[in-house]
């Protein structure tokens, strides 16, 4: 199988370049770049990857369509609602790590991502693609952020089976720099996040809209929710923590037993026992979420923590997911059930 993909020269896309390069069913990598852009190797582009002869080509829809079996965007916002709209219309396989088509409402996605969205009825032929619930992926799928993921694999049990306060959710997630992708900002100076702990788009986060319209679908009563986003100074890792009002008096193993019913035969959703609560090196270079649980009887508390590692299950490794879910493949073919440790 050929497979395309756009953005090798990002974060998420050399990772997933990585993935793919050992993915049994991928024959061979073609990679584009920008529109009417010189070709250029891609060692020139990724020092680390020099003994790699791979060429990024300029991005052309029809020669990607006539050579690929389905196409890998790991671009920037805002691009994929421009260069993906060919492909659309043909409907070509696209697996999408933008958060471009995550949106069904394109005024919802105008308003968080301040920029235009695409066409509504080319939105209305994506799939959002939260592969550890295995959803019924159309040609074109969403894959979810990053943040979005973490926060939904840790609020899926207790929104689902209606355990909580619709009205009490409240997360505290947190970031490495990684996820803010290659480009250099003034918050994102060594001498910023070094030492430092920086809170960013509070009540703004463009995530929140992405997790409320999972968490409706799930439980139409959710009626919002407190999400706030902090950079902290890692490479690679998200952690949200989550608290919400329990709907009425519960205990850690009676909430651990549901996250077990949802999550069991889930081979990448690891759920501690009770007492143990994840680290972010629990899951770093693994397709791997783990997720611990406590409840606190005084104040009616759930507390759960999930964490990811935001290059992978919050972008490449879940992106592999959706490729293998889409083509039948053994949901596990090409990604790390383990972490690098430590
Ligand atoms: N980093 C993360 O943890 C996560 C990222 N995402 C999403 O994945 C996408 C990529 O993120 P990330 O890797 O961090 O971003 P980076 O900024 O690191 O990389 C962006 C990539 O997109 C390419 N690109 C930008 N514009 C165009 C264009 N018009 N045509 C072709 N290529 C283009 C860039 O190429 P060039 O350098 O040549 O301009 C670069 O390769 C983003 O949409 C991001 O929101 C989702 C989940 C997690
Ligand atoms: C640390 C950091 O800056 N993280 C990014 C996450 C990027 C992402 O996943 O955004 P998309 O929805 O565009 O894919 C942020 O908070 O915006």
């Amino acid at each position: 199988m050929q497979v395309a993909l756009v953005g090798v020269s990002g974060y998420s896309g050399m990772t997933l370049y990585a993935l793919l390069k050992q993915h049994p069913a991928v024959d061979q990598i073609n990679l584009y770049g920008h529109a009417g852009s010189q070709p250029v190797a891609l060692k020139t582009v990724a020092p680390m990857y020099q003994k790699e002869t791979a060429v990024i080509r300029p991005f052309d829809a029809q020669a990607v369509m006539a050579q690929n079996d389905l196409i890998f965007f790991a671009t920037s916002a805002g691009v994929t609602s421009q260069l993906a709209l060919p492909l659309i219309a043909e409907n070509f396989p696209v697996i999408d790590l933008s958060g471009d088509f995550r949106l069904s409402n394109p005024a919802q996605y105008t308003k968080w991502y301040h920029r235009a969205a695409a066409p509504a009825e080319a939105l209305a032929k994506a799939s959002y693609g939260l592969a550890d619930f295995n959803p019924t992926l159309t040609t074109y799928v969403a894959n979810p952020g990053c943040y979005a993921t973490a926060t939904l694999l840790g609020l899926a049990p207790l929104v689902q089976q209606q355990l909580i306060n619709p009205n009490s959710i409240v997360v505290d997630a947190k970031s490495g720099l990684s996820g803010a992708g290659k480009k250099l900002t003034p918050t994102s100076q060594f001498a910023m996040v070094n030492d430092n702990l920086q809170l960013y788009k509070v009540n703004q986060h463009q995530h929140i809209p992405e997790v409320m319209q999972q968490l409706k679908k799930w439980w139409p009563a959710i009626p919002a929710i407190e999400f706030t986003t902090t950079l902290i100074p890692v490479t690679r890792g998200i952690m949200s923590s989550i608290y919400v009002k329990a709907a009425q008096a519960t205990t850690t193993a009676t909430i651990l037993a549901a996250f077990e019913q949802v999550y069991g035969d889930q081979p990448f959703v690891q759920i501690l026992p009770a007492g143990e609560m994840p680290t972010l090196k629990d899951v770093i270079g693994s397709n791997n979420c783990a997720i611990g649980v406590n409840v606190n009887p005084v104040t009616n508390t759930i507390f759960v923590v999930s964490v990811i590692d935001n290059l992978m299950k919050g972008a490449a490794g879940q992106a592999i997911q959706n490729f293998n879910a889409y083509f039948n493949f053994a949901p596990t073919t090409g990604l790390p059930t383990l972490p690098v440790f430590p």
